[in-house]
């Protein structure tokens, strides 16, 4: 049987920040349809993974390729959403409303000067339900709360219909029921087959929700199933942490202290 090509496929990825190696010798190959977890400590490289998969810095070492495209030479980007860690970042006078934000998500697949349709409006309103903020529909988006913005973001992200989904930290200021709900969307559009790559320190969530886990610090210290990560014990991720990790038992579910 011939062999799946990834989407994702990195190759011996190095990058240096001036002074500062962020990430070195990275290989790994991502499938149609796996979900992700990237989880690390701080400053161990996971935005700067996620910003050279899309192409957002320059490559320094390495290849990377998409879907068996050189990055250089893929041209459909309108495939991937990617959701930033700073999304939710606004000022209080920021002048757009939810409706606005999520249909701005369509413009990467229109012509330029091609105006908003019936059709369009539609896509908003089935989106701003999946994700429960019809309600929202014409606040101002600053004025949201954090977990609010980040569900616009996520519409936003989502309204286009892309295959792969990019998430860098996006439960950050969230409250856990927020939390909880998010991953079974998550979990939803993994089952509807799209290709999820998520950045996060929810470790016991994502060890529960992701198909696969992969643990960074500069290096890839483990990649395997969650099923496999879920295995690992405290010593050999506090090793991967570069400090101590204590689990805590929850009736249901592993969570780690850190
Ligand atoms: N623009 C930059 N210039 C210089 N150094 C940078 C820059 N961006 C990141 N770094 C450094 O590169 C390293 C990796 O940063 P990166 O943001 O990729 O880590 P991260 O794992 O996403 O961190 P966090 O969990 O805190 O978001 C860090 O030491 C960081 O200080």
């Amino acid at each position: 049987m011939e062999k799946e090509t990834p989407i994702f496929e990195l190759k011996d990825i190095s990058y240096s920040y001036p002074n500062k190696l962020a990430l070195s010798h990275i290989n790994i190959q991502i499938y149609k349809g796996d979900f992700l977890a990237i989880v690390g400590p701080n400053g161990s490289g996971k935005s700067t993974l996620l910003k050279l998969i899309l192409g957002l810095l320059p490559l320094q070492k390495g290849d990377i390729y998409i879907s068996g495209n050189k990055i250089n030479q893929y041209k459909s980007w309108e495939d991937i959403s990617y959701v930033s860690q700073k999304s939710n970042a606004f000022s209080s006078g920021f002048p757009a409303t939810v409706k606005e934000v999520v249909m701005s998500g369509l413009t990467k697949n229109k012509s330029l000067f091609k105006w908003f349709n019936k059709e369009d409006e539609k896509k908003v309103d089935q989106i701003l339900e999946r994700l429960n903020i019809s309600d929202l529909k014409h606040e101002n988006i600053a004025q949201l709360s954090g977990g609010q913005q980040q569900r616009t973001f996520i519409a936003r992200a989502l309204i286009s219909k892309p295959s792969i989904l990019i998430l860098d930290e996006p439960t950050v200021g969230i409250d856990a029921r927020h939390v909880s709900e998010f991953y079974q969307l998550l979990t939803r559009l993994k089952n509807e087959g799209i290709t999820i790559i998520l950045v996060t320190h929810d470790i016991g969530v994502v060890a529960d929700t992701a198909s696969q886990v992969a643990c960074l610090n500069q290096h890839i210290h483990f990649h395997g199933t969650s099923e496999s990560f879920k295995s690992l014990d405290e010593v050999s991720i506090s090793k991967i942490y570069g400090h101590p990790v204590q689990f805590v038992d929850h009736q249901h579910e592993r969570s780690c202290c850190m």
